[in-house]
């Protein structure tokens, strides 16, 4: 691997002013329409056009380790799984697999560690020394069908406890019934109550019903402050896809051009293998570019993923596979 190069890849982390939101613009909203088979078509072509080869491979996944957000959202967690699952984010690779390619001084971890409100407490102990934010999913995750003030409180109660990112999720049924208005609302008062803390909407997407909806629904939000979209909370019936995902990274492209401000991206639910991360890099770089492709504007949320990439560099510089079960997550 050339070593320097890389190494400015993997870790470059661009500095940019966060999204305060603009008013709400609700000709824009109803003027917008996706074609879904342009969208299914385009999503069709990605890791079959394109293949990232070899050593730039390993760059790449190491990359996509540092965006991870590393995440257990099981109604059976405990502090124990949550220590180990912050042990994991704190050291992601192998020390030996790390040596080997030249990046054990490059102090890599995951983006963040993901957990229910109840946990914060727990990874911060365990994380503590190093500088991996926590992100908790609040207000009623997953489905949000609480009272408005009850959600409010639970994003207070979340940053008070250490939260650093706030992962909301939207109300479906303002999306499905065109209660745009409302949405903006919400998501405002929503990105007041975490004042410091970054915003992650997760918008459901697999429960949104059409493309035009997630591209509607990702305006609004963006137009209220979200810092970030989030395609899914893996709860759904259906997760991630790259049509939803190239539907949001359009919106977020729009966005930009039409405010300057730059809204990060989560895919999340369903994302487990190396191969499906590399397919979500290159649709960020074809469509965002680069500046995207760092943590500080992407993300996966996921809670098995690191494992088959940890596999896959086993592999680039072993030659050899190792059993999933040798790649534990917590
Ligand atoms: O936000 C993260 C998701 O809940 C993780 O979903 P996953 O368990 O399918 O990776």
């Amino acid at each position: 691997m050339e070593k320097t190069k890389k190494k400015k890849d993997v870790l470059s982390l661009q500095e940019h002013q966060r999204n305060e939101g603009v008013p709400l613009d609700m000709n824009y909203i109803k003027g917008l329409r996706v074609n879904k088979s342009a969208v299914e078509r385009r999503a069709s072509t990605l890791g079959k056009r394109r293949s990232v080869k070899k050593d730039w491979q390993a760059a790449w996944l190491l990359r996509a380790v540092t965006c991870i957000d590393l995440t257990t959202l099981a109604g059976d967690d405990t502090a124990g799984n949550v220590q180990r699952l912050c042990a994991k984010a704190m050291q992601p690779v192998r020390q030996d697999l790390l040596e080997a390619m030249g990046m054990d001084k490059m102090g890599i971890t995951t983006g963040a560690v993901c957990v229910y409100h109840n946990l914060i407490k727990d990874a911060k102990q365990a994380l503590k020394g190093s500088n991996i934010p926590i992100a908790a999913v609040s207000t009623a995750f997953p489905a949000g069908l609480i009272p408005l003030e009850e959600r409010l409180k639970q994003i207070r109660l979340s940053v008070g406890a250490g939260a650093k990112e706030i992962d909301i999720v939207i109300h479906r049924a303002q999306v499905l019934t065109g209660d745009w208005e409302g949405l903006y609302r919400e998501m405002r008062l929503m990105r007041q109550a975490c004042g410091e803390a970054h915003m992650k909407a997760i918008l459901a997407t697999g429960e949104l019903s059409t493309l035009t909806n997630v591209a509607k629904a990702s305006h609004v939000c963006m137009m209220a402050g979200a810092d970030f979209i989030k395609t899914s909370t893996g709860k759904e019936k259906e997760n991630a896809t790259l049509p939803v995902s190239l539907t949001m990274i359009r919106a977020i492209r729009d966005y930009h051009e039409r405010t300057g401000y730059k809204v990060g991206f989560k895919p999340a639910g369903g994302i487990r293998t190396a191969k499906q991360a590399l397919n979500w890099l290159i649709l960020i770089k074809e469509e965002l570019g680069e500046d995207w492709l760092n943590n500080t504007l992407f993300r996966f949320g996921a809670s098995s993923l690191l494992g088959d990439i940890e596999r896959q560099l086993e592999h680039f510089v072993t030659g050899r596979y190792s059993a999933s079960y040798r790649h534990p997550m917590a």
